[in-house]
């Protein structure tokens, strides 16, 4: 785990060793703390340097060693007694130091990073706070804005910021370790009173209290319920105002009631999941580990409107070739300049050149013949996918991957437009498709897993977390939303308002309720898919828009305001009022509340007193059920994959795991129950009814989440 070398004569060389990113596991911090101690007995040894195995650093805490009973020296003892030592101590830091191994760092008297390492406290990102003296020993070092701008966002700096803010004390392009080691021979006879941070007054400026308050305010505002990082600031305030040993203990207790608390365990279960997506499987048996993806140089884009043209940025800024084409001239012109706009703004914010120079526009589709990868982005419009499909497929080399960006069409009906349909797949990207995380691979039952590895190479390089899906209608992400938006538009017939729906998923940590989000979003998308789809309709007999289609309760809410023309923040009118179209200062809208008045007395509806738990339940309850059928039908592989998808395309709050972490955190039985309630008291709401698998589940004596999948099996196997 800790391997001790002593080099030029002088210097004792502890080198981490535990792959992939050297954690600090009970037997790393045993190995740790007796090669402290060999190093401190050897009188030839005057000084000392820790580093990586690998050229990386310490990744942190084993994170792994949370859920169960810890063993092993405690990292905070085991850090004061490196910074007290005798001897001179210098991190060698290459690659990454982060968390745990940046306290380490810090317990170190000096720091020499590469130029290309990266430094951060990311504990907040796992529910957590710097425990192992962060919280303490930075501010002391770096003063108090800038460490609370670390700790409370948990960003990772580069080498050059971490010399800028003092963090380290030395950057080099050469071999770091060599370096560190001929460092560490220099300062040998060097006092070491002035190198021990926690000795540090810290660094406070004038207004500190202003300070605290301002960002304690802004912490809360963008929290979303999260509680670590308002425990974050206390920790820091604590550093700013109490002795060192005070401090200490107060960022123990902190640490304390996070450390058991149900949002780390959601967090430390999402950073598993955002990598178990990952290692994705299909139904057929084929995997991640041995489908090889196919290098895609030169992509295309098919269809330039808001979709289309974020896809183009993330390929472009990726450094891909991209062929983006759009066959209306006035819109080519339009797209042109928005796409121009859009990179030139990113690339001013990241410090780099814009990348104009990887795009060729085009109006016509003869101009993708030698692309490797298209992504099709036109009018969510079976038929016109169709075309484009068609004319792809006659255009394209025989061994281009076609990839259509629907966000829930069958991505069957137009593999079978083409010649090779094994090289079709949904490549489903949320919007602003430059900016949003999350990336639907759809598979189709002809796809191959060459499709489906480079669709997912693909995306990881331009930077998303993609997840692999079964082909339905609107995947896994839109498939849930259905019922979700369903319940809420149910709940507003039964004598809710839009406001108090909003606010209820607000304060559960939703960025937007769900009509502030249709507003935003606007409410003809749907509008148009329902029209398709025969829905938005009025009765054929009675010219009366109905509360029924085909046995199953249906709200025409969202179509009778859309034949007002009320589309949203777009024309100023929706579920909310604003000031003018385009504005995104939602008002609560008197007109709105008696149209809903109106409309229930026309059905008869009598209102009743909607609670904030009912709210929830309804809405939440619908949506993980449809999450089990997702799961049940194999469209998702694991609850991961769900629960990814929610969190990065569709804002679910982080601290909550995913809605299927959050079903096994409220208990299993209790969700079914409460669906078994409202199904009893709604039954002609088919997404109320407990699905199969949810009750094998509890059946089986509500296994962890992370043993479904052994259910899940069994279920799909007696099917
Ligand atoms: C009764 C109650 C008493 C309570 C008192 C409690 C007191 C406890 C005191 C504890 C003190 C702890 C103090 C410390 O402050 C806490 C921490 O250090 S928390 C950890 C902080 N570190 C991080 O958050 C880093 C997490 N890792 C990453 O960000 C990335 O993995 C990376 C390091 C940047 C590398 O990224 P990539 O190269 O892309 O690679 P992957 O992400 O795919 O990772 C590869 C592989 O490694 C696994 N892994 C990564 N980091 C850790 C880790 N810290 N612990 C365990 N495992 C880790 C990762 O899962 C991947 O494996 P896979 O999942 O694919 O098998």
């Amino acid at each position: 785990m800790a391997q001790y070398t002593r080099v030029s004569g002088s210097v004792g060389l502890i080198t981490l060793q535990s792959p992939p990113v050297n954690a600090l596991s009970a037997a790393m911090r045993q190995g740790i703390v007796d090669m402290m101690q060999r190093a401190l007995s050897e009188p030839e040894v005057k000084s000392v340097v820790i580093c990586g195995q690998n050229g990386i650093f310490c990744g942190g805490a084993d994170i792994k060693e949370f859920g169960g009973q810890m063993s092993g020296p405690p990292l905070i003892p085991m850090i004061h007694a490196i910074e007290a030592a005798s001897k001179p101590v210098v991190a060698a830091i290459e690659g990454i130091a982060l968390g745990g191994g940046l306290e380490l760092a810090l317990g170190c008297h000096y720091r020499i990073a590469h130029s290309k390492a990266r430094v951060g406290l990311p504990e907040v990102t796992l529910g957590l706070l710097p425990g192992a003296g962060g919280s303490q020993r930075l501010p002391r070092l770096i003063g108090v804005p800038a460490a609370l701008d670390l700790i409370t966002t948990g960003r990772h700096v580069t080498a050059a910021e971490a010399l800028k803010f003092g963090l380290v004390d030395q950057i080099t392009d050469h071999n770091t370790v060599n370096v560190a080691v001929k460092f560490a021979q220099r300062v040998a006879d060097q006092p070491l009173d002035a190198r021990r941070i926690s000795t540090y007054p810290c660094l406070c400026p004038s207004d500190v209290a202003v300070l605290f308050e301002e960002v304690m305010q802004r912490v809360r505002r963008t929290a979303r319920g999260a509680i670590a990082p308002i425990a974050c600031v206390q920790a820091v305030r604590a550093a700013a105002t109490l002795p060192y040993n005070q401090g200490m203990e107060r960022e123990r207790e902190l640490m304390a009631t996070l450390f058991t608390s149900g949002q780390a365990r959601a967090l430390q279960y999402f950073f598993f999941a955002q990598r178990a997506v990952g290692r994705w499987s299909m139904p057929s048996g084929a995997r991640w580990d041995t489908s090889k993806p196919r290098p895609v140089h030169k992509a295309a884009v098919i269809g330039l409107g808001t979709m289309g043209r974020g896809i183009t940025v993330a390929l472009a800024q990726a450094g891909f070739s991209v062929v983006a084409v759009e066959t209306q001239e006035k819109q080519l012109m339009e797209a042109k300049q928005a796409i121009s706009g859009m990179l030139e703004r990113g690339a001013k914010r990241r410090g780099v050149a814009p990348a104009l120079d990887k795009i060729n526009y085009g109006r016509n589709i003869q101009s993708v013949a030698d692309v490797d990868l298209v992504i099709e982005a036109v009018f969510e419009d079976m038929a016109l996918k169709k075309k484009v499909f068609q004319q792809l497929s006659a255009v394209c080399k025989p061994s281009t991957f076609l990839c259509s960006n629907t966000s829930g069409l069958d991505i069957d009906q137009l593999a079978c437009q083409t010649r090779n349909p094994e090289l079709v797949v949904g490549m489903h990207f949320f919007a602003p498709a430059h900016v949003m995380k999350l990336l639907e691979v759809v598979y189709g039952p002809k796809s191959s897993p060459l499709a489906v590895a480079t669709a997912m190479q693909l995306g990881k390089k331009i930077g998303k977390v993609s997840v692999a899906v079964g082909n339905c209608r609107g995947f896994v992400g839109n498939r849930m939303l259905k019922p979700y938006l369903e319940q809420a538009l149910f709940l507003l017939e039964e004598g809710a308002t839009p406001e108090f729906v909003d606010q209820v998923l607000e304060e559960f940590g939703f960025a937007m309720g769900v009509f502030r989000m249709s507003d935003l979003s606007g409410l003809d998308v749907g509008w148009k898919v329902r029209m398709a789809d025969g829905l938005a309709m009025p009765d054929p007999t009675t010219g009366q828009p109905t509360r029924l289609r085909q046995g199953r309760r249906y709200s025409p809410l969202g179509d009778l305001l859309c034949e007002q023309g009320r589309f949203g923040q777009k024309t100023g009118r929706g579920w909310y009022q604003y000031d003018k179209p385009g504005s995104q200062v939602a008002k609560p809208d008197p007109w709105l509340h008696s149209f809903l008045d109106e409309y229930r007395a026309r059905h008869a509806l009598v209102a009743h007193r909607i609670d904030h738990q009912e709210v929830l339940e309804r809405c939440l309850y619908s949506m993980i059920n449809e999450g089990f059928r997702i799961l049940e039908d194999g469209i998702a592989a694991g609850p991961e994959d769900i629960d990814v998808i929610y969190v990065f395309g569709y804002s679910w709050p982080r601290h909550h795991g995913g809605p299927m972490f959050y079903a096994a955190t409220v208990g299993l039985n209790k969700v079914l129950e409460r669906l078994e309630h409202y199904y009893q008291a709604h039954p002609d709401v088919p997404s109320l009814q407990p699905c199969h698998l949810l009750r094998k589940l509890v059946a089986s004596g509500r296994p962890p989440i992370q043993k479904w999948r052994e259910v899940i099996k069994k279920v799909r196997s007696q099917l």
